[in-house]
């Protein structure tokens, strides 16, 4: 029975990387994919991993039909087994019916990829429509960490290391620290206190901070 399974994690917690496992495993039996994407960091037409591996999709932009296009691609004769939709949480509420579509019409398993919540920890409205939609929703099984060495499972939107809430819901980037504006992935309670590694470390440095006892960070009041 096709599927269609929405696989969430935070950012950097290898979702694009199982997308490529899968195409990878799925091409190497001879099954064909149609692959799209939405905003990579890699450019337009990109399904990329941080672990170096990229290859090519189909851009789905605001107004593309997903459904349409690969009833097209059937109709004009060209094959397509499986499908893949990497950063699912930029499609629109409309476009994952879309693909909930390809599945009971077309008989395709539907494999989506994206985080679900943004830098306010509010569901993308993709990725809300992903929860309301899917077969299964599997949670990476690779943890992302909090600086505090607990279990990342939200997104924060940095400046200068600074969590910030207020901004655009969409702001392509990443989790490196070499951008002025970037992300962080944090435990609950450090989402919740906007405390990220950088400001963390500044109140650790503070004088107005309590020296922290041996038991290091996580026996911290922070
Ligand atoms: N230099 C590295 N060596 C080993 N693993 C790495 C390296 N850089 C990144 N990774 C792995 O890649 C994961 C991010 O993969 P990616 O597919 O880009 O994540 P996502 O799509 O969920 O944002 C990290 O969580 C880490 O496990
Ligand atoms: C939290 C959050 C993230 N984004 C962007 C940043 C990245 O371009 C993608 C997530 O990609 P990844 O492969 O899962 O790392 O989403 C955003 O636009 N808004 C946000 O609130």
């Amino acid at each position: 029975m096709p599927e269609l399974v929405f696989f969430s994690g935070t950012m950097d917690c290898g979702k694009s990387t199982l997308a490529l496992q899968i195409e990878h495993n799925r091409s190497a039996r001879g099954l064909q994919g149609m692959i799209f994407t939405r905003d990579d960091r890699a450019g337009e037409g990109k399904l990329s991993s941080r672990l170096g591996l990229v290859t090519d999709a189909v851009e789905a932009a605001e107004g593309f039909d997903l459904y349409a296009h690969l009833v097209e691609t059937l109709s004009q004769g060209g094959r397509c087994d499986y499908v893949i939709a990497d950063e699912a949480q930029f499609l629109a509420p409309e476009q994952i019916d879309q693909l909930a579509r390809v599945v009971d019409d077309l008989e395709l398993d539907v494999f989506a990829f994206g985080i679900t919540t943004d830098f306010r920890s509010k569901l993308f409205p993709g990725s809300q429509r992903l929860v309301e939609l899917a077969d299964r929703i599997e949670v990476l099984q690779v943890e992302a960490l909090c600086w505090c060495g607990a279990r990342a499972t939200h997104n924060a939107r940095t400046v200068g290391g600074r969590m910030v809430v207020e901004g655009a819901q969409v702001v392509v980037g990443d989790v490196d620290a070499s951008s002025d504006i970037g992300y962080e992935v944090l435990c609950r309670r450090h989402h919740r206190r906007r405390m990220t590694a950088a400001s963390a470390r500044a109140a650790a440095l503070s004088p107005d901070v309590l020296p922290v006892d041996a038991g290091g960070v996580r026996g911290s009041a922070v």
